[in-house]
């Protein structure tokens, strides 16, 4: 089995719902956002997957949250979007996407600072 990792970014304002403390008030966050798919067969060049075809797809996802009011957005009108409910957003669509017979998107980790990270995986 294989698994191809790539890393990405996007940059938004949000406030955490049914939540007290800062927190509950907008503000922004730089999130990385880290893909990993698995798969278990390689092309004709050793691919599982291309990464430039990893990091288009999840980069032209992450355009419709980039520099956007996450709350406004329509994922986000009910479910907090705190980075436990983004990952999860993200792995949803990505796997609409990108899953296949053969590729399976296993884990989206976003991360809101260096130091914490939420991951989303089935
Ligand atoms: N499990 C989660 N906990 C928290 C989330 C989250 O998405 N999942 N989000 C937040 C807030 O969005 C907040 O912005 C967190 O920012 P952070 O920099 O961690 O908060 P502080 O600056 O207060 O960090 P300190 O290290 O405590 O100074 C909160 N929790
Ligand atoms: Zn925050």
């Amino acid at each position: 089995m294989f698994r191809l990792t790539i890393h990405t970014a996007f940059a938004a304002a949000h406030n955490l719902i049914n939540y007290q403390g800062d927190c509950e008030n907008l503000h922004g966050h730089n999130w990385k956002v880290e893909v990993s798919v698995t798969t278990n067969e390689l092309d004709k060049a050793g691919l599982g997957i291309d990464f430039k075809i990893l990091k288009r797809e999840t980069n032209t996802l992450l355009k419709t949250l980039d520099h956007k009011y996450l709350n406004e957005l329509p994922p986000f009108l009910e479910v907090s979007p705190s980075s436990e409910n983004i990952a999860r957003y993200l792995y949803h669509e990505l796997t609409k996407i990108l899953g296949s017979d053969k590729v399976k998107v296993e884990m989206v980790t976003v991360w809101e600072s260096d130091f914490a990270a939420a991951s989303y995986y089935e």
